[in-house]
């Protein structure tokens, strides 16, 4: 069955300007055809350039309408603009050599110059990347000799779950994540021409800046690096579906019963050990009394009483059965006496005598008649039953106390929670001072306003941070090296953090270092670069394979991915994509989430991941973006006159909603989710919004 998707990537300046003098698409489609499993190819033919193979990589690999092999031909030699295995290698996540070995042993057989070939081979997601010579013949021999592996290579790299491979979800997919400037290149070109093959061309200098090759390496230098993003831009829910979909399952951990408890999800259902109340309690202060049994009619309760004995709430030892005819004085929350069915309220009593010595009661009559058996007793295990389950997996141990009080009510000494997630906060570039440095600043130096911001908001949601500093951007090893430490749990890290949060150093500048380190020097993966939003836009999200050191039991502990949300310097874009997207991974690590998982098809969008979301009514007419979904801060308040809750920006004036403009989330307790269009959010209308904080109520009219 032909189900299989395959692209070929013809790299070449000749064809990229002659598309006519491509011939390898023709001489590969019969080798593929004649198996029978795959579809007829996707192609494209782009230069010599590292930028643009990469960029077409990623559209083929990244994007919902993934392909499960990519074929390039040409750039593998050794001249000087042969840069095909630059452009790959770094994208790939597991390498393949055994393929690399098989097409070069095939190709030595007919020429030794097949020594003079670097093919790359390898696993990017889920789709199997090979590099194949420029020439066709080269690239005919190199692909018959692995041509029967690939549809089992490709389906084990897919999950070998072909089912959802390009079943219809893939469009449903595709267009939740169609924004910007994602396209699609699947045309087939029958052109015929002259040979592009590799290697055996004089090595030209490039001098005129259109003829550089870009580069995603920063030592290459600033006219060497990418002039547009080759970075797929997502939706804000292809973005999220992408984080939930890496951030790993939380680990179970036992723990004791303490107020540190607090905020932790619990792993493994609980039972009561304890029975509570342990024995018959009174529920008020009065007296015990023997009532007559239910049922049976005309035994009034009313009438004198000797006072026999005293019941207080921490009597110990044994107490003395009650006598017929007599009561015994007893205070809330103390056991009965053996014998005793009811207690009756000290108010519907008056005291009748006294002993000898005027101190005690001797007598006391009952005024209430209708007193019945089990009135104000509450029986053993009628609060918790012994082994009822009191808490279970999944239940987030809330400030409110509850849960705390019912596990300390019955003597629970350890419980089975997900581990929290420790986080660290990465500062990145060479203007920055810390906030509280006491010299006046010069030059184009700034304050690290990003690190105790988001420092602070990660406190507040309970997670363990680690303060992890600033990382210059001169020496570019800093940077590594700072990631590297905090992953490892060295330096300001004494324990290895399981998500790192840095500020800074993502969008287009020839410093701003995150994605070229995070995928060339730490071999991570980047699983995207640009969200459609404002503030954020250059938002970028990657994991880092994780060696863990030690013994078995610690690399239990540890996790084999960590992950690396790398966030815009911007400090409202820092801080609004913290709460946007961090926050959702971070609760899936402690195991929220859960339960709605199963009952989902979106389990990103689980009501108990990420900031609440309501509804709520604009006081004022707010700009929108043409093009991106806007966050706008802004204070949502909750009407007391008619319960609706309304909000109020923090400023849409000149630079009121700035992405450097922190000020904008002060006193802001709430993101309102204004969707990209034409215009104005008319005042009055009904939009989303995400709840960053405490909701207070309002007296006055807050619209007229
Ligand atoms: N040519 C383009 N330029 C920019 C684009 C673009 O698409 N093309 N995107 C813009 C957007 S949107 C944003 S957001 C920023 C993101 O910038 P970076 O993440 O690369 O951050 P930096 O360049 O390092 O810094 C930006 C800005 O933020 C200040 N900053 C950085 N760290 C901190 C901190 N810890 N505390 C306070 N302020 C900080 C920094 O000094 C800069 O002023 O890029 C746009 N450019
Ligand atoms: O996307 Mo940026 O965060 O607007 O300034
Ligand atoms: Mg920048």
């Amino acid at each position: 069955m032909a189900n299989l998707k395959v692209a070929i990537l013809i790299v070449s300046d000749t064809a990229s300007k002659d598309p006519a003098s491509d011939k390898v698409v023709d001489a590969l489609t019969p080798i593929l055809a004649a198996e029978g499993k795959w579809e007829p190819p996707a192609s494209k033919i782009v230069p010599d350039d590292v930028f643009q193979i990469q960029q077409s990589i990623y559209e083929w690999t990244d994007s919902p309408n993934w392909y499960n092999l990519i074929l390039l031909s040409g750039g593998t030699g050794f001249s000087i603009k042969d840069n095909t295995p630059e452009a790959v290698s770094p994208l790939i996540q597991r390498h393949a050599p055994g393929l690399v070995h098989g097409m070069i042993a095939a190709s030595l057989k007919v020429t030794p110059f097949a020594m003079m070939a670097r093919p790359v081979a390898g696993v990017r997601n889920k789709t199997l990347i090979i590099t194949l010579p420029g020439s066709p013949k080269g690239a005919m021999e190199n692909l018959e000799a692995v041509v029967k592996l690939l549809p089992h290579a490709c389906l084990q790299s897919a999950g070998a779950n072909s089912r959802d491979l390009h079943a219809g979800g893939v469009k449903k997919l595709e267009s939740e994540a169609g924004v910007g400037d994602h396209q699609h290149h699947h045309h087939h070109h029958n052109h015929h021409g002259h040979d592009h093959g590799h290697g055996h061309k004089a090595p030209k200098a490039h001098t005129s800046p259109s003829e550089r090759p870009q580069s995603n390496d920063p030592s290459a230098g600033p006219n060497r690096r990418y002039r547009s993003s080759p970075y797929p831009m997502l939706s804000v829910d292809e973005a999220l579906r992408r984080i939930n979909e890496q951030t790993p399952e939380p680990e179970v951990v036992e723990v004791p019963v303490t107020t540190s408890l607090i905020g932790s999800v619990i792993a493994e259902d609980v039972y009561a050990a304890e029975a509570v109340p342990a024995y018959r309690a009174s529920i008020v202060d009065g007296y015990a009394i023997i009532a007559p049994d239910s049922g049976t009619t005309g035994q009034s309760t009313k009438g004198i009483f000797p006072v026999a004995s005293i019941a207080h709430a921490n009597v110990g030892g044994n107490l003395e059965p009650l006598q017929p005819g007599t009561i015994a004085r007893i205070t809330t929350g103390a056991p009965l006496p053996p014998n005793a069915n009811a207690v009756v309220m000290v108010e519907d009593t008056t005291l009748d005598s006294c002993t000898p010595d005027g101190k005690e009661e001797a007598t006391v009559e009952i005024l209430a008649e209708d007193i019945e058996s089990g009135e104000n007793v509450r029986e053993p295990g009628s609060d918790v039953m012994l082994g009822s389950k009191i808490v279970a997996r999944g239940d987030l141990i809330s400030p409110v106390g509850g849960e705390i009080g019912l596990l300390a009510s019955t003597g629970t000494k350890t419980v089975k929670v997900f581990r929290k997630p420790r986080v660290g906060v990465l500062s990145t570039g060479d203007e920055l001072v810390e906030h509280n440095d006491p010299r006046t600043l010069t030059g184009g130096q700034i304050r690290d306003s990003n690190r105790p911001s988001l420092l602070s908001c990660l406190n507040s949601w309970g997670f363990e941070t680690v303060d992890l500093g600033i990382a210059r951007d001169t020496p570019a090893s800093e940077l590594e090296h700072a990631l590297r430490d905090s992953l490892r749990g060295v330096g300001r890290a004494s324990t290895s953090v399981d998500v790192i949060i840095t500020t800074g150093g993502v969008s287009m500048g020839e410093l701003d270092l995150l994605k070229p380190t995070i995928e060339r020097s730490l071999g991570g993966t980047i699983h995207f670069g640009r969200v459609s939003m404002k503030p954020g836009k250059p938002t970028t999200f990657a994991t880092v394979p994780f060696k863990p050191t030690g013994d078995a039991t610690s690399s239990q502990q540890e996790r084999q991915s960590k992950l690396i949300f790398s966030l815009p310097g911007n400090p409202a874009s820092a801080l609004v994509t913290l709460n946007l997207f961090v926050l959702p991974s971070l609760h899936k690590l402690t195991g929220l989430g859960h339960s709605s998982q199963a009952l989902s098809s979106k389990p990103w969008l689980a009501p108990q991941l990420g900031l609440p979301r309501v509804a709520v009514v604009l006081t004022h007419h707010f700009p929108l973006d043409p093009k991106r979904t806007e966050y706008h801060r802004a204070v949502v308040t909750a009407s007391r006159s008619d319960g609706r809750l309304y909000a109020t920006s923090t400023g849409v004036e000149g630079a009121g909603q700035r992405s450097s403009k922190v000020g904008s989330l002060a006193k802001a307790n709430a993101l309102v989710v204004l969707r990209a269009g034409r215009g104005v959010g008319i005042k009055g209308e009904i939009v989303e919004a995400l709840l960053m904080g405490d909701v207070h109520g309002s007296d006055t009219r807050v619209i007229c």
